[in-house]
């Protein structure tokens, strides 16, 4: 089995969905480069084959990201860089299906634009399922060596209250509900996305659970989430509610 991974030709679409992200991107895209281009850091042997692209899902940021993704792809080449927007703030659970379609890898990662979720985590992600041949490999903060940096202790409450409590309810095995740092393979993410009605931040957690559910392979691995130097959250009030409301759904119906 761990030879016929090794022997695939894997090829990895990185899905980062954007709103107002112009002082974000070019970073992230450079940290992309930096920790799977084994030209500039050597990998081990499991890595040889690493091919990946880079799909930014835009909702017509006002600050400018498309501009300077734009840009990016004179720098690093349209096959690499995607730019796939739409035209206004339509939510992340359709951003990533949107994305998706655009996917031309086996695998797809799903990571925020922010700096949030760090590309140094990448190989690990591909180490891990490489090794063992799950299905989706999840980043979790609430494991030993995961953690999260710079929140104040409000949003920390929420993220840990939202975890517990869905963990209470659920029981999906799969220790961090609500983060989005996930590799998938593709086909499983098609079948996982077509099955989810969710539209914000709620999504994240219908996926896993739906995942879980259908008996698909997950692993973990820890991350440590840093909030956001620059930027806001679009983490609101109405996105509680909808946790809330997707929650009380997902208890009736999976
Ligand atoms: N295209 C698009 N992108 C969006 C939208 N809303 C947010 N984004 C992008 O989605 C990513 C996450 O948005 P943030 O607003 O920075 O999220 P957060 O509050 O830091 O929340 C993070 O942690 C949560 C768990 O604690 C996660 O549930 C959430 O997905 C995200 O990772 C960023 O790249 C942001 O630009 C949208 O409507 N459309």
């Amino acid at each position: 089995m761990e030879e016929q991974q090794r022997n695939e030709r894997n090829k990895y679409s990185i899905i980062v969905p954007t709103y107002n992200e112009r002082l974000n991107i070019a970073l992230l895209v450079y940290l992309i480069f930096k920790h799977l281009k084994k030209n500039v850091i050597p990998l081990s042997a499991l890595f040889r084959n690493v091919d990946f692209e880079i799909i930014i899902v835009d909702d017509g940021s006002p600050d400018g990201t498309q501009e300077v993704v734009k840009q990016l792809q004179q720098v690093y080449g349209e096959d690499h860089i995607l730019l796939r927007a739409r035209p206004k703030k339509l939510g992340l659970g359709t951003a990533y299906s949107h994305g998706l379609r655009h996917a031309s890898g086996n695998f797809v990662v799903i990571m925020d634009a922010d700096l949030s979720h760090h590309p140094k985590y990448l190989p690990s992600f591909i180490k891990k399922q490489m090794e063992t041949g799950a299905s989706i490999v999840t980043g979790t903060r609430y494991v030993s060596g995961g953690g999260v940096h710079g929140w104040n202790l409000m949003r920390k409450l929420t993220s840990r209250g939202a975890n517990v409590l869905a963990q209470t309810l659920l029981w999906p095995g799969v220790s961090d509900l609500t983060g989005s740092f996930r590799l998938y393979r593709k086909s499983v993410l098609e079948e996982v996305i077509s099955s989810c009605v969710s539209k914000g931040y709620v999504f994240q957690m219908e996926m896993i659970v739906r995942a879980s559910r259908k008996g698909y392979h997950i692993e973990e691995v820890p991350i440590t989430f840093v909030d956001r130097v620059y930027g806001s959250s679009k983490l609101g009030g109405s996105e509680i509610v909808e946790y809330l409301k997707g929650l009380a759904y997902l208890l009736v119906t999976t």
